[in-house]
């Protein structure tokens, strides 16, 4: 079972707090990166260290929340080795996984309720890539990341 590294900004404060519950009742453990308070935070710090730390260590994966869910999924996806992917229902989470492997979940917390949100965190957790042809296409995004990587 994979660990869960999870992160938010203000706008998610409340939603991850209580996703943090329901990852222990679903067995999953958990690293937080923040926030720690319904304070003004921003994005990119919390989103960085929730995509930093999957992209390091291959036994996470990541739940970002931020008001929207788009502005972390951007910088998620600067991220070499993270697959960031900014979800709103069941099609889009199922897909995500299933087609894109994503290894980051980002969600919107002024969009999605606390009910809506445990039904997609639940179905991302449990869902498998599904390889195929989806491996070429996936593989083909990683090289694409991999023509940028200065080294
Ligand atoms: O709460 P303020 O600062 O107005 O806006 C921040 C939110 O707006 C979007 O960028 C993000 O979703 C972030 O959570």
């Amino acid at each position: 079972m994979k660990k869960v590294a999870i992160g938010s900004d203000h706008g998610g404060y409340e939603l991850k707090e209580a996703l943090k519950g329901y990852l222990t009742e679903l067995g999953y453990e958990y690293l937080d990166f923040g926030c720690k308070a319904k304070e003004s935070v921003d994005y990119p710090d919390i989103a960085f260290l929730v995509g930093e730390c999957v992209a390091t260590n291959p036994d996470y994966v990541g739940i970002m929340i931020d008001g929207v869910g788009v502005g972390s999924g951007m910088v998620l996806n600067k991220i070499p080795g993270v697959r960031g992917a900014v979800c709103w229902d069941l099609s889009s989470v199922i897909n995500s996984r299933e087609h894109n492997n994503a290894n980051v979940l980002s969600i919107g917390g002024q969009f999605i309720g606390e009910g809506l949100a445990k039904q997609l965190v639940k179905k991302w957790l449990e869902t498998d890539f599904a390889g195929g042809r989806h491996d070429r296409r996936v593989t083909k995004v990683m090289e694409i990341e991999s023509r940028f990587i200065k080294r």
